[in-house]
């Protein structure tokens, strides 16, 4: 999809081993988080290193829509916030494109001001539930109307008088998290949400760097995470970390292209985030966190992945799911050029991603001579091992960047190479995929 939603159709191919360094783009859970509570802080928030992927710009016009000034002067982004409770009513509709995180996040950071908003987006994000957010804003107050199983459009009333609300969230996502948190910034008292299984905790660390007072307390319950509402939130300067998700791309990349070798610096490694790189070293990966260090907080590396012909199957540990939900689709290219069989177990979420992605990975791997199973929330793919995976097809994205970079990084070595129908979604996350892998010594050509 183009920015007109003409379909760019993409092919990979063999084309000798990648070498050199990959300098991947922002994170973009944390860009999205700067924009939108750069918008809440009273002040001007700089963010450097966003990632200026569509997704991520989509909710910086939505922040303007809600009245914050948002401006790029050179390579630093100035975000002009309206402080807590001040967000204006938008004059249209607000588009957010292809991006779940940014629909669902700012729904959350409106819901709990007297204005009204109506939300669309892509013919992807418009299938996605929205109920998992609605629910919990209910609670607060907020009313909402969308179209039948709670899908976008839709329009959202915030609440005039808003309640503090305790809340546990039934799914494992952040977004859901985080849009209760985000709401909860604009309720009088305590706002408490609780989660059993850990998701990212960008919100939780960026809303405590932007002076709010919450506290996480791990409990028998789960992880209680409790907010005081109203703060006056203080812009910050932001140096935003290179993606992990976005690293997995060159990383599992190099450990099937034969005779690769590959730095991806500066890589956050969050234990919320990193779950993909402990379960390639598992399989047998060569691939080593080189300078470990801390940026902003966070935990900092340099990747540096090796061709590994000698990859084994694993069983991925269901609570691992989380910090690697994202993954999944390319973790399932690598476990196809592995010895024996991946067993990915409750990895439910896969299935309201931007596409059903078990059913997607599945569909194409198969059509690319690959084994798969799969139930409602497992999946598993047998490996070929040194029997290499044919290719020679051409699969379809579902507009979801992530199986289109996955079905391409098989392309580099597969047999035969291998096609998607559209890559265009990739500029949603990761707009200098194809020059960045051309670079190291890919083919990745369009049409
Ligand atoms: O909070 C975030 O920034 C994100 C949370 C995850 O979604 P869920 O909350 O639906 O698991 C992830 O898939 C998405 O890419 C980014
Ligand atoms: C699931 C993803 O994004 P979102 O939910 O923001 O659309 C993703 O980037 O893989």
């Amino acid at each position: 999809m183009s920015a007109h939603g003409t379909p760019i159709p993409m092919t990979a191919r063999a084309a000798g081993p990648l070498r050199g360094e990959a300098h991947v783009p922002g994170d973009k859970s944390i860009s999205h988080r700067s924009l939108i509570l750069g918008a809440m802080a009273v002040g001007e928030t700089k963010v450097t290193g966003l990632l200026e992927g569509q997704d991520v710009l989509d909710t910086g016009r939505a922040m303007q829509a809600f009245g914050a000034e948002i401006e790029k002067i050179g390579e630093t982004w100035h975000v002009h916030g309206v402080g807590v409770g001040g967000f204006g009513e938008p004059g249209n509709v607000i588009d957010c494109g292809n991006s779940g995180t940014g629909v669902r996040l700012i729904m959350g950071a409106m819901a709990t001001s007297p204005i009204t908003a109506t939300f669309t987006g892509d013919a992807s994000l418009n299938k996605r539930p929205m109920a998992r957010v609605t629910d919990p804003l209910a609670l607060f107050g907020t009313r909402s109307y969308g179209r039948s199983g709670g899908r976008l459009p839709m329009t959202i009333v915030g609440a005039a008088d808003p309640l503090p609300v305790r809340y546990e969230v039934p799914v494992p996502s952040a977004q859901v998290k985080s849009a209760v948190l985000l709401a909860g910034l604009n309720a009088p008292g305590e706002t408490v949400v609780i989660e059993r299984e850990a998701t990212r905790d960008h919100s939780e660390r960026m809303l405590a760097g932007f002076g709010a007072i919450i506290s996480t307390e791990v409990t028998d319950e789960g992880r209680v995470i409790t907010l005081q509402g109203r703060p006056e939130l203080k812009p910050q300067t932001i140096v935003v970390p290179r993606d992990p998700s976005s690293a997995a791309f060159p990383v599992c990349a190099a450990l099937i292209v034969e005779g690769s070798d590959v730095l991806v610096p500066n890589i956050g490694l969050n234990p919320t985030r990193a779950g993909l790189f402990f379960t390639l070293q598992e399989m047998g990966a060569d691939l080593t966190f080189e300078n470990m260090r801390e940026e902003g907080g966070e935990p900092v590396a340099d990747l540096r992945a090796r061709f590994s012909p000698d990859l084994k199957g694993i069983e991925v540990p269901a609570g691992r799911a989380a910090s690697m939900i994202d993954e999944y689709p390319v973790l399932s290219v690598v476990a196809a050029f592995a010895e024996g069989r991946t067993h990915m177990p409750g990895v439910k979420e896969l299935r309201v991603k931007e596409s059903d992605r078990i059913d997607a990975m599945a569909t194409g791997l198969r059509a690319a001579g690959v084994h798969v199973e799969e139930g409602e929330d497992w999946w598993t793919v047998e490996g070929r091992g040194h029997r290499r995976v044919p290719g020679g097809v051409t699969v379809e994205s579902h507009l979801d960047h992530r199986i289109a970079m996955s079905f391409l990084v098989m392309g580099m070595a597969s047999t035969k190479p291998m096609s998607v129908d559209d890559g265009g979604p990739i500029a949603t996350s990761f707009p200098i995929f194809e020059n960045l892998m051309a670079a190291l010594g890919a083919e990745v050509t369009r049409g």
